[in-house]
């Protein structure tokens, strides 16, 4: 059945908003379906759909869509439809635009120049080039405007990996095995999870594939403490007290309230215990003092540019200025070093980010050593052999989703060399 003519206008409406960026495109769009509670669920699907190829595809799209005839807007709404349901799926367009949606669309992307093939803004190629070189920043590029896959979790506390495959079966939903997280599993299409008896009992969680391996490689056991720094709604911290076999101390710090609210209810269908969310004011607040030193091991998820993460948020390289990325890169430092403080000796700090961008991880990860000389880096080999996680890596994590079919991830690990008890105390006393 074909979808009525009034959605071209509806996706119209909120491309207009979304394309001002005010705002992040999902907050939008959530403001936008609530605003208009009588659009059905077929028709939000294909309007967030369409929004989502828009932001994937803007300067491919925006470049034909100002060519020809016709309000802009409405050409952007058709491309981004016609991508998300099909030029058939479309009702009420005029014979002109069918013709020019079957032109367009036919066009092969890779006879294309490389900053529409790419769609993304030149300084973010330009620096991926000069990280990546010509041939390989393609071929990411085309990854990440490809929309990721569905990966979970399985709570381990709640459920096993083959049992979850088999439940999902049943739904019917086919769910394979990643590669390198032994609990994740990938679902190619997406299915409605909120409902299933799985998810409401906590057994699996929706997490990318790099995240959960993000998790592990901190390496968190039974009985330990642990603090989780830049824990947001908690997608690492779950994981982490999981593996912790709810045992021990995790603490979730975050310096927003909002975020850390998303948490709970996570949390009360996780079963787990053992997390302490706390509200932190900065890196420097009292509360973290208290814990100096005592630590076993610290996971700084720290606040980064996102690009990673472009395959599920696309808005964010349209969205992201160049000049904030040295801002990033200040603020990550001065996170590592508050974080660092609460590690005891012996114990473990790992950095994490989900940038694809050397000034926001090799370099932060870089300085941090040079600048703190009780701490030694653990090549990523190493930690990953440790862990039993079959993945390739020189002294950092690096994970791509053109290589690895993930978001973009990376990661340092550091460890903090034994101290003698009276510089350990004197560390503890210190502001
Ligand atoms: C990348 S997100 C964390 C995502 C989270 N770990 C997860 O797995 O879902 C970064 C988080 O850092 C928090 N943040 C920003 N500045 C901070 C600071 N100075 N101290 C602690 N957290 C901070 C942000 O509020 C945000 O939730």
């Amino acid at each position: 059945m074909r979808l009525p003519p009034a959605i071209l206008a509806s996706a119209e409406e909120v491309l207009r908003e979304i394309l001002r960026f005010a705002a992040p495109a999902d907050t939008t769009l959530s403001r936008y379906f609530k605003d208009h509670p009588r659009l059905g669920g077929r028709e939000r699907g294909a309007i967030a759909e369409c929004i989502y190829a828009v932001l994937r595809n803007k300067a491919f799209f925006t470049d034909f869509s100002e060519a020809g005839g016709g309000a802009t807007m409405r050409r952007l709404a058709l491309l981004g439809m016609s991508d998300a349901v099909g030029i058939d799926a479309l009702g009420g367009l005029t014979q002109d635009e069918r013709e020019w949606l079957e032109r367009v669309t036919q066009i092969d992307r890779k006879l294309l120049h490389k900053s529409m093939r790419t769609n993304m803004p030149k300084w973010l190629f330009d620096k991926l080039v000069a990280q990546y070189g010509e041939e390989e920043t393609l071929v990411l590029a085309d990854a990440l405007n490809t929309p990721a896959p569905l990966d979970l979790r399985v709570n381990a506390l709640k459920a096993n990996r083959d049992d979850v495959v088999a439940e999902l079966a049943a739904a019917p939903i086919v769910a394979t095995p990643t590669p390198y997280s032994a609990l994740g599993l990938r679902v190619l299409k997406k299915p409605a999870l909120q409902n299933l008896p799985l998810f409401k009992s906590g057994a699996i969680e929706v997490q990318d594939e790099g995240s959960q391996v993000l998790a592990q490689i901190l390496g968190a056991k039974r009985g330990e403490m642990v603090v989780d720094f830049c824990a947001g709604a908690g997608g690492k911290t779950l994981a982490l007290g999981a593996q912790m076999r709810n045992t021990g101390r995790l603490y979730a710090f975050d310096v927003s309230e909002k975020r850390l609210a998303k948490l709970k209810p996570r949390l009360a269908r996780s079963g787990l215990s053992n997390v302490h969310p706390v509200a932190i004011a900065h890196e420097k607040d009292a509360k973290i003092k208290r814990l100096a030193g005592k630590i076993d091991r610290v996971l700084v998820d720290a606040p980064c540019s996102g690009m990673g993460t472009l395959r599920r948020n696309p808005d964010v390289k349209w969205r992201q200025q160049q000049e904030a990325i040295a801002e990033l890169q200040e603020k990550q430092t001065a996170i590592l070093d508050g974080a660092a403080r609460l590690v005891k000796s012996g114990g473990r700090l790992v950095y994490a980010t989900c940038s694809l961008l050397d000034e926001e991880n090799d370099m932060v990860a870089a300085k941090f050593i040079e600048s703190h000389p009780d701490f030694v880096l653990i090549p990523m080999h190493q930690v990953l052999a440790e862990q039993k996680i079959e993945l390739e890596m020189g002294d950092y994590l690096k994970l791509l989703p053109h290589k690895h079919q993930t978001d973009g991830f990376f990661a340092a690990v550091f460890e903090r060399k034994p101290m003698p008890k009276k510089a350990k105390e004197e560390d503890a006393s210190d502001d």
